[in-house]
């Protein structure tokens, strides 16, 4: 890619497919024309982020995201706007959401979502080295590269983690005990919904799934753990799940154990991409 100091603009790349949209926004596949490299150029019209008054949370996505440099974690190469867009020059996952995957095929194997498991913690390790609390991790914000490889993307709740933090944000389902309640949090929150993930991807739906929000707050706030007999699921998945599905958020395995805990060890794929 060219150097940084240049300022890009649209003329720069060639538009390709569209790939999928948000409440902001489109993005499509792109091509920067010079070197050829294949890109999602993610538009965001400047009204709408004036209607809902999102600057702030897109100019720390854009600082974060671009302070960022991880294999599972999705690229933010640079952004440049014109008078009524904001673009930004993102990483480009040819196998898209991880979700969609998911979904398909009702749940993962083992090695598929212990190799998921895996890369999540080792991009989560690295955001909070950082001192990065992505705060929204959830199937829906993961990507998958042409070779299966998991990218954290969308870092449109993530902060810096210098203080502990009290905001309220992402998809019920996924939020920790001490962010219902509103409490004070801290990467542990990252912590608590890598179990949850890691329920969903063996059993195909998160593990407080409920009729209504109310139920799944409930759920959440007492743990109330289940792992149904209709799937198989070893001992050691389960065990892992229950040592990151824990109420008091500094009882859970932080991200060191999880990548030492036998289940790991024995299923994930090393390399990262599971094309089993
Ligand atoms: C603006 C859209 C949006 C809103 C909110 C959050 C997010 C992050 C997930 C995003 N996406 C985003 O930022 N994205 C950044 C991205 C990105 C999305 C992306 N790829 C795809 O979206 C994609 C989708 C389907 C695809 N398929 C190929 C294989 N086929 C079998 C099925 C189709 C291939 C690629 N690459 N970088």
């Amino acid at each position: 890619m060219a150097n940084e100091k240049e300022e890009w603009k649209l003329e720069d790349f060639e538009i390709g497919k569209y790939l999928g949209e948000g409440k902001f926004g489109k993005v499509y596949l792109a091509r920067e024309i010079k070197s050829g490299y294949p890109v999602a150029l993610k538009v965001i019209f400047k009204k709408k982020l004036e209607k809902y008054r999102f600057w702030e949370h897109l100019k720390r996505e854009i600082v974060i995201q671009s302070s960022l440099q991880h294999p599972n974690v999705l690229r933010l190469y640079a952004w440049f706007h014109d008078e009524t867009r904001i673009f930004l020059v993102l990483e480009y996952a040819a196998n898209g959401e991880l979700y969609k995957l998911l979904r398909s095929v009702r749940h993962f194997s083992e090695k598929r979502a212990a190799t998921y498991v895996a890369s999540l913690a080792r991009a989560l390790a690295y955001c909070h080295e950082k001192h990065v609390i992505h705060r929204d991790i959830k199937p829906e914000n993961l990507l998958l590269d042409l070779d299966g490889r998991l990218k954290i993307a969308d870092f449109g709740w993530a902060v810096q983690s210098n203080a502990k933090r009290h905001t309220m944000c992402g998809t019920i389902d996924y939020l920790a005990p001490e962010m219902v309640e509103k409490k004070a949090h801290d990467h542990g929150v990252d912590n608590w919904t890598l179990g949850i993930l890691c329920y969903e991807f063996l059993y195909g739906v998160p593990p407080f799934e409920a009729a209504d929000q109310y139920d799944t707050l409930r759920r959440i706030m007492k743990v109330d753990l289940h792992f149904p007999s209709t799937h198989h699921v070893s001992l050691e998945a389960k065990d892992l799940i229950c040592k990151l599905l824990v109420k008091e958020s500094s009882k859970r395995l932080s991200i060191k154990q999880i990548l030492r805990h036998p289940w790991i060890m024995n299923n994930a794929d090393p390399s990262g991409s599971c094309n089993e």
